[in-house]
């Protein structure tokens, strides 16, 4: 990169800037990252743009990317406004969206540890619970694939929050309707700023947002409620979010009975309900577009199942194969990478003025570190445009990591840019792991997916790969696919795993 000189004032390169629009004007709403990569091939891996009065400097280089986020995290982890939600950055409602203030450390801690203990139990089982219902539904009803991705999701991030997978498929509208506020995709207001300020009353932005945002919180504060007369029972299971949260009230407050004013309880059904929500999209966007990479991609759909039927036979893989199948871990770990969830990463904001490589950078300038435009950079990822999980599997590419029992995986090792930097890295790592793995493991020890064939025309329905709803956190657009399961015998399989679990899951 080189720094351009405007009179004596050093700036980072960047598209040619217009009076006040900045450049607004040209940056579309939707699948923004393909602009900010059309810009970094011109302008190099850190470059800035404005829109109305908002400076953004946008980097496409792990390096610098880490030197601004991690290294210097105390000055680049703010979170800049987003118009249409309203008091995020003062919580509790989105830790994600927060400053960072006290709020935001408590839950942070606190979410951090609650995770951390579910992973050393893998989630209690209930990931492969839930993974034999899903093989289930898929048998009877395969058209609805995408559906039925989302559902899992939402009820196992609701089964570990106060034990109500029920809550999964709410879960998940209620993961989605927040998205889509938060997103310069979603409401106008996002962008065009100040129709924002339109009198409330005359409003229709600013009264959709006032009932959706109560509507989620009444509903993450009666799922609290209920938890907790279960607590009081002494019926509620002690593998939840809510029991740990409660015992930890009893012993550390003495509060046995667990009388709380209501702003305490606001703030723990906040914590524990947006812990929830964050975990369905974020996961099930890249199951989606795991789903479609292997059904676009037969050779290596049958590279999987041959190792799966390898190591598992007829049983369904579970989370102790994980050492043994390392194609399915490299075609997860490719499917993120070539289509990113969350493709512009998530804004940081400078809380304080700085200066980087000689150029000033002003307090509230937002920092881009672009997921899409990192996953392409050819001497890391070589031929990054196209679906090659061979790279984590063959000690020629970059990104090749020993033992093949242990990488890939989301969790360490090459490529942890995907779940962002420093002070704000995503909390979800160890879920994403074990989830994504029984879940490709076992829809591909289950079925055999292929494009859908036009029953009148005999031709293939094409996939649009890059066609998605534009969020901040991305589900691919629905797209059709055909699942058969892989014999007869294992139809019988899959049913026999639906049955077994049928009495231990809320329905
Ligand atoms: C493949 C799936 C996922 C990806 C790619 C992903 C990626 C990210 C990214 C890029 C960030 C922003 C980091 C930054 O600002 O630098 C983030 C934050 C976060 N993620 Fe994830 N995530 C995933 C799944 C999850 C799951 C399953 C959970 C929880 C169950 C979760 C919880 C969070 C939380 C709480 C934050 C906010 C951290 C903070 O601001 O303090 N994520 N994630």
């Amino acid at each position: 990169w080189r720094k351009k000189t405007l009179g004596s004032v050093p700036k980072f390169p960047g598209p040619q800037q217009f009076p006040v629009v900045g450049r607004i004007h040209d940056l579309p709403r939707f699948s923004m990252w393909l602009k900010f990569k059309e810009w970094a091939d011109i302008h190099g891996p850190i470059y800035e743009t404005h829109a109305l009065n908002q400076t953004f400097i946008i980097v496409s280089d792990e390096k610098i990317a880490e030197e601004l986020l991690v290294k210097r995290g105390h000055i680049y982890s703010g979170r800049p406004q987003i118009r249409s939600l309203i008091k995020h950055k003062d919580g509790p409602a989105y830790s994600a969206l927060m400053d960072r203030h006290d709020i935001w450390k408590n839950q942070r801690k606190w979410c951090h540890a609650a995770m951390a203990e579910a992973y050393k139990h893998h989630f209690y089982g209930h990931v492969e619970r839930e993974m034999k219902r899903y093989l289930g539904l898929m048998l009877l009803d395969p058209t609805r694939f995408l559906d039925y991705t989302r559902e899992y999701c939402g009820r196992v991030m609701s089964r570990l929050a106060w034990d109500d997978a029920t809550q999964g498929r709410t879960n998940g509208d209620s993961a989605d309707r927040t998205l889509h506020c938060m997103s310069v995709s979603g409401p106008i207001t996002n962008t065009v700023t100040p129709l924002w300020y339109i009198p409330s009353f005359a409003n229709p932005w600013y009264q959709y947002e006032i009932k959706r945002e109560a509507e989620q919180r009444a509903w993450w504060l009666n799922n609290f409620r209920l938890a907790k007369d279960r607590m009081r029972r002494g019926e509620l299971p002690n593998d939840t979010w809510a029991y740990r949260y409660f015992e930890q009230i009893q012993r550390e407050q003495g509060n046995l009975d667990l009388d709380q004013p209501e702003e305490q309880e606001v703030f723990a059904s906040c914590m524990i309900g947006f812990l929830n929500l964050v975990g369905v999209v974020t996961i099930s966007g890249p199951l989606k577009f795991f789903l479609m990479a292997m059904g676009l991609h037969p050779e290596w759909q049958k590279k999987c199942q041959d190792e799966i039927d390898r190591v598992c036979g007829d049983r369904m893989p579970t989370m102790e194969d994980f050492p043994n199948l390392p194609t399915v871990r490299a075609c997860l770990k490719e499917t993120v990478r070539w289509r990113s969830g969350v493709p512009l990463g998530v804004p940081h904001q400078a809380e304080r003025d700085d200066e980087y490589r000689g150029v000033k950078i002003k307090k509230n300038t937002i920092i881009l570190a672009c997921e899409w435009n990192i996953n392409r950079v050819p001497e890391k990822y070589p031929d990054g445009d196209n679906f090659r999980p061979e790279r984590w599997l063959e000690p020629s590419w970059p990104t090749y990591q020993a033992p093949l029992t242990r990488y890939p995986n989301f969790r360490e090792g090459v490529g942890m840019h995907t779940f962002g930097w420093g002070r704000r890295t995503c909390l979800g790592q160890n879920i994403v792991d074990d989830e994504m793995f029984v879940f490709g493991a076992a829809s591909l020890w289950a079925f055999k997916s292929s494009p859908k064939v036009c029953p009148r025309t005999g031709e293939t329905v094409p996939i649009d790969t890059q066609a998605t709803n534009s969020h901040v956190i991305l589900e691919p657009d629905n797209y059709f696919m055909d699942f058969k399961p892989r014999s007869d015998e294992r139809a019988k399989q899959i049913l026999e795993g639906y049955h077994s679990v049928l009495g231990e899951l809320k329905l």
